[in-house]
């Protein structure tokens, strides 16, 4: 059972809000939705039956101002197909996509076209960027697109080109920088806007193991400067663990379960999520309030104290060291105890949720 925390979705109105969500591509789409019985048939029965693919199946999440969202799931489980559907780059069968209270189904082209350009940007896995443009010029074309003056483009660009670590190659080609290097141009171009969510498809996947971890760190440090929301799709459940506040991992169109990792390490939904987080170290993910006991008549109480929420790995050593059990104090209320039985079970990958 999860135990009670904090709602990592937040207390404020979501930025995104998204309900009942369809996607499904062939003919006569709109009836898949509306017909119980072709809601239920597998993706192979379904294309025997009508032809068609639902590559979104119902799916309802609201994302929170700040947070980074990660869509993750393997190869073909609908995450593209979701991700577009929210700025309409794929038009949704059915389903209700709320953006800062606008029905972003109603926009016409000119709105959204408004929206594409001041509050939405994407950040692409094969960068897009414009070869024959230098880095500067590259990171000012949307800007250049908005119809802002050249001096106040050249100033942006020159100011999210250092944020993003490119200083001293404003004037470079694409074809002149390492792959790393061009995704930091995709993610200036992408902040240069100074847009309100910023939508990452797969944007690391190409790249090798240790410029894609460079990355992601970038991504979590420009996520602590700027602390703009944040959509992430990624097949990678190391990196979705690693990025994301929340995640929401997709099957087959569906979603099989939403939350932050500890919650889908400690209380996986399904046999599937069990088997996808099976080879996450628990002690990284799981926080103290997942592992804790009640408290027991014979327990010294005069222990040292933590917060509920700090990660397993971190408060080892402190418990290891101590003689007394650790105390789980949150507002200065004790929640409940950690001793080294606790610590030894979770390190060995049998303790702390299911
Ligand atoms: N334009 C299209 N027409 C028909 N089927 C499509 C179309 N686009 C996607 N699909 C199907 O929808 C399903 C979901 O595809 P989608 O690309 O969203 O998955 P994904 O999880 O993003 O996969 P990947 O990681 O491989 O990109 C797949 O079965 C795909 O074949």
């Amino acid at each position: 059972m999860p135990p009670a925390r904090r709602d990592g979705s937040g207390d404020r109105a979501p930025v995104v809000s998204v309900r009942g969500l369809w996607k499904v591509f062939g003919p006569k789409a709109d009836r898949v939705p509306d017909t119980p019985e072709l809601c239920g048939l597998s993706r192979r029965d379904l294309m025997d039956r009508t032809g068609c693919t639902a590559a979104v199946r119902d799916v309802s999440f609201d994302v929170s101002p700040g947070e980074v969202f990660v869509v993750m799931g393997l190869s073909g489980s609908g995450k593209s197909t979701l991700v577009r559907c929210l700025t309409r780059l794929i038009e949704p069968t059915t389903g209700e996509i709320v953006f800062e209270g606008e029905d972003i189904r109603a926009a016409d082209e000119k709105r959204l076209r408004e929206l594409r350009r001041h509050k939405f940007s994407m950040v692409f896995q094969h960068f897009g960027l414009l070869p024959h443009r230098r880095v500067l010029d590259n990171v000012s074309y949307g800007l250049e697109i908005r119809g802002t003056g050249r001096a106040e483009r050249t100033r942006r660009a020159q100011e999210v080109v250092e944020l993003v670590g490119l200083a001293g190659y404003e004037h470079s080609y694409p074809d002149q920088l390492s792959g790393g290097m061009q995704q930091r141009v995709g993610l200036a171009r992408a902040l240069a806007g100074d847009p309100d969510v910023l939508f990452f498809d797969e944007p690391f996947s190409a790249l090798d193991p240790l410029i894609r971890r460079d990355m992601q760190n970038e991504v979590i440090r420009l996520h602590h400067e700027v602390g703009k929301t944040m959509v992430f799709i990624t097949h990678d459940l190391s990196e979705a663990l690693k990025l994301g506040d929340r995640i929401l991992i997709m099957r087959d169109g569906r979603m099989v379960q939403c939350g932050t990792g500890d919650e889908l390490v400690g209380a996986p939904a399904d046999d599937y999520v069990k088997e996808f987080v099976r080879d996450v170290p628990r002690s990284h993910v799981l926080t103290l309030r997942w592992i804790m006991r009640p408290v027991r008549p014979e327990d010294a109480l005069d222990g040292p104290e933590l917060g509920p929420d700090v990660v397993v790995r971190e408060a080892t050593s402190a418990v290891l060291a101590a003689d007394r059990p650790l105390k789980v104090v949150e507002e200065g209320k004790l929640l409940g105890i950690v001793g080294n039985e606790e610590i030894l079970a979770v390190v060995a990958g049998t303790g702390g949720g299911e």
